[in-house]
């Protein structure tokens, strides 16, 4: 009897702690059980990946996590000397031989330049194994006030650019039958979130697009991951659209934010990549649980949102434009 109470307990004690867990867990359940017991980052080792965005922010996280794992990396942005300076980091911290990088200045707004860009890197390393398309930009303002123009051009980044990289590279994963698109997605393409009105909308775009790439592809050996990124450290708010573009929010975020160090975000997301998974989410909470309530009951989150919505539209009002990617 005493046996059996025991035991009860110990099961009791289980599932409080794996309440817990999930509880404070940054990412989604099928991503936790991934980092436990599926393919570590080491099994992407030798593999070419091309990351977009490799400048600052995720990307540049993104370049130093797989270049621990051992892979090839191409290294995307505008920015020339600050992709130099992501490599000089990406050999210093995983000894790995300079001849394993390329640096790739790119803009991902020059679509016209994307196949010569493909076959630059194809000339160099022979083969491309993921693309990661993660370049993207920001956006913070009231939806009636956002002009057309901005909706354009957070359209064209965020979007285009993305499907024109990914159109340019395809056809050689299709020949060799083997490929895996990343694309950088966030909460705010999962619902509509209030004050992100373009942004919202390009990201939303943005699993239109790669689902049904997916669905099409799928047969011939080609994955598809979706990242639902919750706010992490970047540069992101310094070069978001306002309203308008010719006006950057120009806002610097501080360390004390409620926000994901970007060096943890990366390594969640190397883990998605390595285990090939379909969507994966990354948040801290309350980001994450209101994922998971927008997921399962929707008509709930409707609610919250406005709640939500209330308070973030009077901050914006007010000029207080902080608000979470
Ligand atoms: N920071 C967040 O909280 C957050 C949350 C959710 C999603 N995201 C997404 O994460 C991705 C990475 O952003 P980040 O937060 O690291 O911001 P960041 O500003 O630090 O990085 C953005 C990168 O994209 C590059 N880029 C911008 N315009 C470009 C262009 N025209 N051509 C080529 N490169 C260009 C920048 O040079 C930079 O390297 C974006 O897609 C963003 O939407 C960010």
């Amino acid at each position: 009897m005493e046996w059996c109470l025991v035991a009860f307990l110990l099961v009791v004690v289980y599932l409080v702690t794996q309440g817990l867990r999930l509880l404070f867990a940054e990412t989604d359940l099928v991503l936790q059980w991934c980092e436990l017991f599926g393919n570590s980052p080491a099994s992407l080792s030798e593999k070419v990946v091309w990351i977009t965005g490799a400048s600052s922010g995720l990307g540049e996280a993104l370049s130093y996590e797989l270049a621990e794992a051992g892979c090839c990396l191409v290294l995307s942005a505008r920015r020339q000397e600050r992709l130099n300076d992501v490599k000089a980091c990406c050999i210093e911290r995983s000894r790995m031989k300079a001849d394993k990088i390329l640096v790739l200045p790119l803009d991902m707004l020059a679509f016209d330049t994307h196949k010569q860009a493909v076959e630059t890197v194809l000339k160099y390393f022979k083969k491309i194994d993921i693309l990661i398309n993660n370049a993207g930009r920001s956006q913070r303002a009231l939806w009636e006030r956002t002009s057309l123009n901005t909706d354009q051009e957070m359209l064209k980044l965020n979007v285009l650019g993305p499907l024109s990289l990914t159109k340019a590279v395809l056809p050689h994963m299709l020949d060799r039958r083997v490929g895996h698109i990343v694309c950088t997605s966030s909460v705010a393409g999962k619902f509509g979130a209030p004050g992100l009105g373009s942004y919202s909308c390009s990201k939303h775009a943005l699993h239109g697009a790669f689902n049904c790439l997916r669905n099409e592809t799928h047969d011939r050996n080609i994955h598809v991951t979706m990242v639902v990124a919750g706010p992490f450290f970047s540069e992101a708010l310094i070069h978001a659209f306002t309203e308008s573009t010719e006006k950057n929010l120009g806002l610097e975020m501080k360390p004390g934010e409620k926000r994901m160090h970007t060096k943890h975000f990366a390594h969640h997301m190397v883990v998605a990549i390595a285990n090939k998974l379909d969507e994966v989410w990354i948040s801290m909470h309350p980001e994450l649980a209101f994922v998971y309530i927008n997921q399962y009951f929707p008509a709930i989150a409707q609610r919250l949102a406005a709640i939500v919505a209330r308070k973030r539209l009077q901050k914006i009002r007010e000029g207080k434009t902080d608000l979470h990617s």
